[in-house]
């Protein structure tokens, strides 16, 4: 595979269970080892970045989540700010205003005194991007970060994050099964198969039939008149 993310874009990830990739997004976030290949982020080469510097230049959010904790909503949020705090981590103003930002932007001030623990799958999920946009990175990196979220939330979630991409100039990757969504809100899309990894603007993969063998054909298909799968 062969792409390159520039600022100011929502890409989506797709691709079949198994395919790999949770395997790519660990890849590009330097939580696993490249098999081979390169990955060049502002001109260096990943494996060269030291990880405190990376911290600063790129987040993650992951499925798995934080639910067991007994930090609140501000405490997790405001982890978001470690890479650029001192050594006893006391925070700055303008720390405290870029956790207040993520906090307002997602939604969940309300949530704020809360501890993880008493959260639901869904705003949990929401708290996880509120840390990731408290770090204040170019490069903010999801996987599957609308899993638990009902229709309106995961429409919500990816307005937002399509927004923040324009207005902040931001490089957002997330991987999604939502292809429907993905397909109508990103920029740009990476979709994995057995066979090719396809990169380009959804109409650009729509006209060259992209989504065609994404699955086995005998239970679904793609309509490219209507940009969506639908059930045979
Ligand atoms: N390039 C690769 N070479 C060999 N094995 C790989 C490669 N990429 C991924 N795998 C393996 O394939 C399996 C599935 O990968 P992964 O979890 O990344 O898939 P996924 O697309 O995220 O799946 P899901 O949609 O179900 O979450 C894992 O066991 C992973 O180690």
């Amino acid at each position: 595979m062969n792409f390159e993310l520039t600022k100011g874009k929502l890409i989506g990830l797709i691709g079949a269970n198994g395919i790999g990739k949770s395997t790519l997004l660990r890849t590009l976030n330097k939580s696993q080892k490249s098999l081979s290949g390169n990955i060049i982020i502002n001109n260096q080469q990943l494996n060269t970045i030291p990880t405190l510097t990376l911290a600063t230049q790129l987040s993650v959010v992951l499925t798995e989540t934080i639910s067991d904790t007994n930090l609140t909503v501000l405490e997790i949020v405001t982890l978001g700010r470690q890479p650029y705090t001192n050594w006893i981590g006391s925070l700055t103003q303008e720390d405290k205003e870029k956790v207040s930002y993520a906090l307002k932007v997602v939604n969940i001030e309300n949530l704020a005194a809360k501890k993880c623990f008493e959260l639901s799958d869904g705003q949990l999920q929401k708290v996880m991007l509120a840390r990731a946009l408290a770090q204040d990175t170019d490069i903010i990196i999801l996987d599957e970060p609308t899993t638990h979220l009902d229709l309106y939330h995961k429409v919500y979630i990816l307005k937002l994050l399509q927004r923040l991409a324009k207005e902040t100039q931001k490089t957002i990757l997330f991987s999604t099964h939502e292809i429907n969504v993905a397909l109508s809100l990103c920029d740009e899309l990476i979709v994995m198969k057995k066979e090719h990894t396809h990169f380009g603007t959804p109409k650009d993969l729509v006209e060259i039939n992209a989504f065609d063998s994404l699955f086995p054909n005998d239970l679904v298909e793609f309509n490219s008149s209507t940009n969506s799968f639908s059930i045979k």
